[in-house]
């Protein structure tokens, strides 16, 4: 790749960049390891990715989200007069929001509602990859240990950041249709604070890098981050992805959801809930037999196997795909001289117990 302010390797000397150069040869850093260029990123916004791989790359990117707050505390402690602090704050407090229900975080976790986990669950960070752990705490780290202006460099990435946000929104939008706008209302706001934090970073350090080393100390900040950033990506495809190799006690998928709300039948009935109407059948792979050993009738599906008392023989005995459950009722109503209301009652449960076991449709 030819790039044109290759960042210099640290055996090579370094002349002083003009500020403009310098703002350049970050650029170019953005340029050839930003996360928009990240296979995973490529699948997810060209819709490419399954329900669940969504939910993976929702459930740990709230573990970056969670502790940039952490990170631009860590880094506000650093900062020695007041009004860099007050411009810093900022940053907290769109993440924090100023009460409760408000800011970033919430509306990360509403993001991760809308794809349907429970939000206690992500709040617990339980599921959330070790390797996605591990790099988001390497950047607090970094932040707290560096010098100020190699903290301040590293959230150079939010140059990046509106490109691939409008392209996610818009490519997310477009192709998945479990996400809705609500959902992906995080984004909204980033649009207007990233550019706000990225020029004031930058001016930063296009004023406070003012030799060689200190040049090349603010691109390699902005190196290491851009890895910190690529690294949660390779987490969530080697998991996810390919070869699909979830570790130990990681989220998998199922986990942390919130039940979803049964389909309504009919006059509200939950689904799956037969009315006279119906005809019912047994489906392939499932029938009824009788078992000479046990000396009973049996219904058989792939790997299980019922018990049928007298009733359910009776019933079953009608049920073949051209009967409605009222005419099954009808029939056994006149068999057994019994009412005919009674028994579809009696039967609709039994039969609706059977369709929601899946051994009998409609
Ligand atoms: O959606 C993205 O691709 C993306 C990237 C980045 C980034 O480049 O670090 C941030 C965010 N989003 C973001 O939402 C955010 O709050 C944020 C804070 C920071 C930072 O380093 O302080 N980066 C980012």
């Amino acid at each position: 790749m030819n790039a044109s302010f290759p960042t210099p390797g640290a055996d090579a000397s370094q002349r002083l960049l003009s500020p403009e150069e310098l703002e350049a040869a970050l650029r170019d850093i953005g340029a050839r390891r930003y996360h928009n260029l990240h296979p995973f990123h490529r699948l997810l916004h060209d819709g490419k990715l399954g329900k669940d791989q969504v939910r993976a790359w929702a459930l740990n990117r709230y573990y970056y989200q969670a502790m940039i707050p952490v990170k631009d505390a860590a880094l506000l402690a650093r900062l020695p007069d007041a009004a860099l602090r007050r411009i810093w704050r900022q940053r907290i407090v769109d993440h924090d929001g100023d009460h409760e229900g408000d800011g970033g975080i919430e509306r990360w976790l509403k993001l991760a509602e809308g794809v349907g986990f429970a939000r206690d669950y992500v709040l617990s960070t339980q599921g959330i990859l070790s390797a996605t752990r591990f790099s988001v705490d390497a950047y607090v780290h970094f932040v707290s240990q560096k010098s100020l202006l190699e903290a301040i460099a590293s959230s150079l990435t939010e140059m990046f950041s509106p490109t691939i946000i409008s392209e996610r929104v818009a490519g997310m939008l477009k192709n998945y249709d479990f996400i809705t706008k609500e959902t992906l209302a995080y984004f909204d706001k980033r649009l207007t604070q990233a550019p706000r934090d990225a020029d004031f970073a930058l001016d930063y350090v296009k004023r406070h890098a003012t030799t060689p080393d200190l040049q090349r100390a603010a691109m390699d900040a902005l190196t290491f981050k851009c890895t910190v950033l690529w690294t949660q990506l390779d987490a969530l495809y080697f998991a996810y992805v390919a070869p699909g190799m979830v570790p130990p006690d990681a989220w998998e998928p199922g986990e942390g959801l919130v039940a979803e709300a049964p389909a309504r039948g009919p006059a509200g009935a939950p689904a799956g809930t037969l009315v006279a109407s119906d005809v019912p059948r047994l489906p392939r792979g499932v029938r009824m037999r009788f078992d000479q050993a046990r000396d009973k009738h049996v219904l058989l599906a792939p790997e299980r196997t019922f018990d049928l008392d007298d009733n359910a023989v009776a019933v079953l005995s009608l049920v073949d795909g051209n009967r409605s459950v009222a005419q099954i009722a009808q029939a056994l109503a006149e068999t057994y001289a019994a009412d005919a209301t009674v028994i579809e009652a009696d039967i609709l449960v039994m039969l609706t117990d059977l369709a929601q076991k899946r051994v009998l449709e409609r």
